[in-house]
């Protein structure tokens, strides 16, 4: 089909229209700005206009472009959907782990038994770089198949700097064959190797002085994140790296008050992080300054789920006036999930949050999560032409219909990729 897509007659035609300057925050992430029987014009790539059908079609038949016409009668039209927190380059899996906590082993002693993520890093740092790749493609196929068109994907199974390289040179190459854009993270903090384990101020110093000067100088990532977490990596060891790679122009994302309460939500708002995730045990004082500072929410109730924990406050989250994003968090460890839509159901069942807060917290929220909020995450004039058809009339039956993959037409950058439930690139 030549550059021009026309998707016609959206039961729900959801823009999120005017939110492209800062994420949304309380009432506002109710203002999913719909429109009823309508239609987006996408023209190489770039969403051209969107608006009612018959205004839509009035301005179309006044040129002579040939169109491919996408009926969405009786479905649902959102923006792509983005997943702004994965793990997405591993190798391995933990099944043999989840047998363990099932049994009453928690997270932690299986970390510190020198498995979790020291397990993943171990099978990473064998893993070839093609490996990596054909096993995160699999999976990136997967999150095209749930209506995702962007994901941001960390580092952080090397912990040594050939491995962190080798994992981020693969998310390039995946950025670069796969319809899916992807966004890097740095997380040479994910944990501190069996070989620092005496000495981790020195692992803090190699990260600082060796590491982080080459993610920047070789431009192998946007963000620097940190597990920031009781056993792992104290406040204070996650200041001095989020500080030394703000220095660097790397934007700080921090893993914060996940499994224990550790001040990290305080961290986030103290260095202006563009996001704190997790925040199952953040405290009241810490949500706060969040909302005080803008820091994005990043909120992931597969893990909760997976870790059978409690979740994090999404509703007292956004009625204090922070701004919240969804996440899979998809990881081998604590969440082995690519279903977003999941996710989307759980946080209306136990993180307190409506069907309308949600599909902003995958769409325009999330996007702001990853830098993004001017090229992705609405559907409005000049933003890429990324766009998802859910097989539900509204999009409270997103969030109604759990355990179900509605998607049913998914297009990037203008291309149909998927088509009525099949991959089509
Ligand atoms: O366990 C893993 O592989 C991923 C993870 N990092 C911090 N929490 C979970
Ligand atoms: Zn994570």
């Amino acid at each position: 089909m030549g550059d021009t897509i026309l998707i016609r007659n959206a039961s729900q035609l959801v823009t999120l229209k005017g939110s492209s300057e800062a994420p949304l925050t309380g009432q506002g992430m109710s203002n999913l700005e719909i429109i009823e029987n309508g239609t987006v014009w996408i023209k190489d790539g770039v969403i051209k206009a969107a608006g009612r059908d018959e205004q839509i079609m009035a301005d179309y038949e006044a040129g002579n472009e040939a169109a491919e016409i996408i009926d969405a009668r009786g479905r649902l039209v959102v923006p792509g959907l983005i997943d702004p927190h994965t793990h997405l380059i591993h190798a391995g899996s933990r099944e043999e782990e989840f047998n363990m906590r099932l049994s009453g082993a928690t997270y932690m002693d299986i970390m510190n038994a020198g498995g979790g993520i020291h397990a993943t890093a171990s099978k990473t740092r064998m893993a070839s770089r093609e490996e990596l790749f054909r096993k995160a493609f699999a999976n990136l196929n997967e999150f095209l198949l749930h209506g995702v068109t962007t994901v941001e994907a960390k580092s952080g199974y090397g912990m040594e700097w050939e491995t962190e390289k080798k994992q981020l040179l693969a998310a390039k190459d995946l950025n670069e064959h796969h319809p899916i854009d992807i966004i890097s993270t740095f997380m040479g903090a994910h944990a501190v190797p069996a070989d620092y384990k005496e000495r981790p101020e020195e692992f803090v110093d190699h990260i600082i002085d060796y590491m982080l000067p080459k993610i920047v100088e070789e431009g192998l990532a946007e963000f620097n994140d940190v597990f920031c977490e009781q056993g792992v990596f104290r406040p204070d060891q996650a200041r001095r790296i989020l500080e030394a790679g703000k220095k660097l122009g790397l934007k700080a994302k921090i893993h914060a008050d996940e499994i224990e309460p550790y001040q990290g939500a305080e961290l986030a708002a103290e260095l202006g992080a563009i996001t704190a995730d997790h925040l199952l045990k953040a405290t009241d004082a810490g949500i706060k300054r969040m909302a005080e500072a803008g820091v994005i929410g990043v909120l992931l109730p597969g893990t909760a789920f997976f870790l059978m924990a409690e979740f994090a406050n999404g509703r007292k989250m956004i009625d204090s006036g922070v701004p919240v994003a969804l996440s899979t968090d998809f990881n081998p460890g604590s969440s082995p999930t690519v279903s977003l839509p999941l996710i989307m159901n759980l946080a209306c069942l136990k993180m307190g949050m409506t069907p309308a807060e949600v599909i902003t917290a995958v769409t325009i929220n999330a996007a702001h999560a990853i830098g993004r909020g001017k090229e992705i995450g609405s559907i409005e004039i000049g933003k890429k032409g990324d766009i998802t058809i859910f097989n539900v009339p509204n999009y409270m039956k997103l969030q109604y219909s759990f355990g179900v993959n509605h998607t049913h037409t998914v297009i990037k950058n203008g291309r149909v990729v998927v088509r009525e439930r099949k991959l089509v690139f």
